[in-house]
């Protein structure tokens, strides 16, 4: 632990040499200097926790005014040291002007030994703690950096993204809450992540909480944070995500899976603006942008009574839906093209292609797992491909029936989309017979296949 570093100026040699005597066992460092204009250029050389300085240097002038001059030009440049000074007069007038332009404390002549390291001791603590305050901010904005700079690319030009990050730019400046929805893996998350980056916050941080990995009990330290002592693993105090997301924006993810009792804690702190750490009863406040992310249907969890109405309300003030990937149309082929390159770069492979079977294949699946499948499709025909041309047959992708969406989540459209491919899928090359097993005409399959862009 570091003693300090002082520097004393009094152009009375009798009292620096009996500072001296006094404070050099004491400390790491004391040095004296009898000039006053000497001051600036040994704050440059040399590192100060505390200027111990005179209030009045020339014969027969003792206003204090050049000792509150040099006051000012140390707290200019060298806001962190502190500055205690020293007058044989009691004028308590002068000592207010001092403490008010920064100084850190006042000392009388002549002086008690005991009371001035005291007042040394606490006023080396208060730099030694401004310096490492100024440090940690220095180190903060570092890693606020290094973590925005992990950005991904939005990829695609389809008309449907287009419009939502028309939308997204609109928003992003304001400070509105935003609900993401969409289905698993159509880049909420990434779009979340594009609001923060356009945003005026965006020097500060973007604070991901997963609702659905956060259980009951853990739900109010992580979100809150807790008092040392509070319960009996608090064995210190803990920011919550709020907390740290101060400043910056509070990404929500998966809101849906919230319970409903839980529910109510969350709007207490986002109408409230502030949270309270649990086992202290100070609230703190809070300013933070909200950005929310689901793939349920938040109105029809309202109606069936498990999701708060007025929690709905709150979070949605602008709600962005993304589609899912199969429609997306040729961003399919783009994100693949994409992804193609990432991989082949990743898994050291020269230039892949798709072959038109190929990317027929991925443009007629329906993409339940949407960008997220895509991507770890075509990782695996990466890692899988034995030449530069990629065929159908190196992507294994899940059978259109029997896969695990949640059939609550499908649109009618997508239903239909799917039914239609099974029966083509059944029966290759026979329009009639999958009309038949369809129970529809031959035309009204055509017309069907048109609308959907399938065969
Ligand atoms: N337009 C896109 N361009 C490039 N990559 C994308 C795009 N959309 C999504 N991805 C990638 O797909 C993966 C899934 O995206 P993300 O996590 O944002 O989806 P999500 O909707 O939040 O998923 P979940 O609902 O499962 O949380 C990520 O690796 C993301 O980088």
């Amino acid at each position: 632990m570091p003693k300090g570093n002082i520097l004393i100026v009094d152009d009375n040699k009798s009292v620096l040499s009996a500072l001296e005597i006094l404070l050099m066992p004491e400390f790491d460092r004391v040095h004296c200097l009898s000039n006053p204009n000497l001051i600036t250029t040994e704050l440059r050389k040399n590192s100060y926790q505390l200027v111990l300085l005179d209030m009045n240097f020339k014969a027969g002038v003792n206003t204090g005014n050049e000792g509150i001059f040099w006051l000012n030009q140390i707290k200019e440049n060298h806001p962190e040291i502190s500055v205690v000074l020293i007058t044989a007069y009691g004028d308590v007038e002068l000592a207010v002007k001092a403490l008010k332009l920064g100084a850190t404390d006042f000392i009388l002549k002549p002086w008690d030994n005991t009371k001035l390291l005291a007042t040394i001791r606490s006023a080396i603590q208060l730099s030694l703690s401004r310096e490492e305050v100024k440090h940690l901010r220095l180190k903060e904005k570092e890693l606020k950096k290094v973590i925005n700079r992990d950005e991904k690319f939005i990829i695609g030009s389809s008309p449907e993204l287009m419009h939502i990050l028309k939308i997204v730019r609109k928003v992003a400046k304001t400070d509105t809450n935003i609900l993401i929805t969409g289905e698993n893996g159509t880049g909420k998350e990434l779009i979340a992540r594009e609001i923060h980056r356009l945003s005026m916050r965006k020097e500060e941080m973007l604070v991901g909480v997963d609702m659905g990995a956060v259980s009951e009990s853990l739900f109010e330290s992580e979100l809150f944070g807790h008092v040392k002592g509070a319960f009996t693993d608090a064995r210190e105090n803990r920011a919550g995500k709020f907390e740290v997301a101060n400043k910056g924006t509070l990404f929500l993810d998966e809101i849906g899976n919230l319970s409903f009792h839980l529910q109510a804690k969350l709007l207490a702190a986002i109408q409230n603006r502030e949270v309270t750490r649990i086992g202290s009863n100070q609230p703190v406040p809070v300013d933070i942008r909200l950005v929310c992310a689901t793939n349920k249907k938040l109105p029809e969890l309202v109606e069936k009574g498990l999701f708060r109405e007025d929690l709905l309300y709150r979070i949605n003030t602008i709600q962005i839906e993304v589609p899912p990937l199969r429609d997306r149309g040729n961003d399919i082929l783009v994100l693949a093209d994409f992804f193609l390159k990432k991989y082949a770069y990743k898994y050291d492979k020269t230039a892949l292609k798709l072959n038109n079977q190929a990317q027929d294949k991925l443009l007629k699946y329906h993409w339940p797992g949407n960008i997220r499948e895509l991507e770890h499709s075509i990782e695996k025909a990466v890692i899988l491909s034995e030449n530069n041309i990629l065929k159908a047959d190196d992507f294994f992708l899940r059978p259109v029936t029997g896969h695990k969406t949640d059939p609550d989540c499908l649109r009618l459209e997508e239903m239909e989309k799917r039914l239609i491919q099974t029966a083509l899928d059944k029966n290759p090359g026979n329009v009639s017979a999958a009309a038949d097993q369809l129970g529809i005409t031959r035309q009204t399959l055509y017309n069907k296949m048109k609308k959907f862009r399938i065969g």
